[in-house]
């Protein structure tokens, strides 16, 4: 498969991943979900070398947002922990309930371009799209929909906000989702994975290793192949990547392989 042999691409067992594909390709596209996390996955990480924003980034550096509300602060405190690869996810989980919910008190342009394609791609196959984020719902669904590409195909799990009648951001609306319980939010949505039990192949997009429990709802599932997007700290979280995810792209500012991965897929 010439796609998997450019340079950002990395596996720890190639024939596993090829035989995962074919059995994928074989099934049909009748038989494939695609589930995805949002920020630095379906968006880019950098650009010519630049940090692209996150769904809270944009609220943040919104000409509507006040300066006492920048968000800055809250980042350069808790993203270091969110890569820390020293800490373990029972260690980071309570820190990152608190980055998001520090956010109620506080109160360029979105980098989607790429990946338009893999949007239309999805729906001209009827595959449903499930985006799983931690981000901010309200704002990302806008920058699917500014896409062009909120397809009927594509259904969102995140953070809704809820304002006060004086337009405060008073709380998030149901379950708080952040980066190390996606678990709990899949299993919660018992009703999404229900309408797909005949779809047992999944492809799972993810730039954490908090995200490849986003499948964990999926009813009976045959087969996985999981593609992890590892953008940061390259060298101390690369073994640890290459031991979740079935494929790992490197530093892909390029947003070409994952769209050439899922012609060959679909
Ligand atoms: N208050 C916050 C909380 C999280 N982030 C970043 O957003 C990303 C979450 O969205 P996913 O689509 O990746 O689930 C996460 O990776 C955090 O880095 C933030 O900027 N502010």
């Amino acid at each position: 498969i010439p796609e998997l042999s450019s340079p950002s691409v990395c596996m720890r067992d190639p024939p596993r991943v090829e035989e995962i594909i074919k059995t994928m390709q074989k099934a049909g596209t009748s038989k494939i979900q695609v589930i995805s996390d949002f920020d630095m996955t379906l968006t880019r990480f950098a650009y010519n070398g630049k940090r692209c924003p996150t769904s809270h980034n944009i609220l943040d550096n919104s000409k509507l947002i006040s300066e006492e509300c920048k968000l800055k602060d809250l980042l350069n405190t808790y993203y270091p922990i969110e890569i820390d690869s020293k800490r373990t996810a029972e260690e980071k989980l309570p820190l990152m309930v608190e980055w998001n919910a520090s956010l109620c008190c506080q109160t360029d342009q979105y980098p989607l371009e790429g990946y338009q394609l893999f949007f239309d791609h999805l729906q001209e196959h009827s595959i449903p799209l499930l985006i799983f984020s931690a981000g901010l719902g309200d704002v990302l669904e806008e920058v699917i929909r500014q896409a062009g590409v909120f397809h009927p195909n594509v259904k969102v799990f995140s953070n809704y906000m809820d304002f006060d009648e004086t337009g405060v951001l008073k709380a998030f609306k149901g379950e708080l989702i952040h980066i190390y319980n996606k678990r709990e939010g899949a299993l919660l949505n018992t009703g999404h994975f229900q309408e797909l039990k005949s779809r047992h192949n999944v492809l799972l997009l993810g730039d954490s290793l908090g995200d490849l429990t986003m499948a964990d709802g999926v009813h009976s599932m045959e087969n996985i192949l999981k593609i992890g997007f590892l953008n940061d700290k390259v060298e101390e979280r690369k073994t640890s990547y290459l031991n979740a995810y079935d494929i790992v792209l490197v530093k892909d500012e390029t947003m070409e392989v994952l769209p050439t991965l899922q012609e060959v897929l679909v």
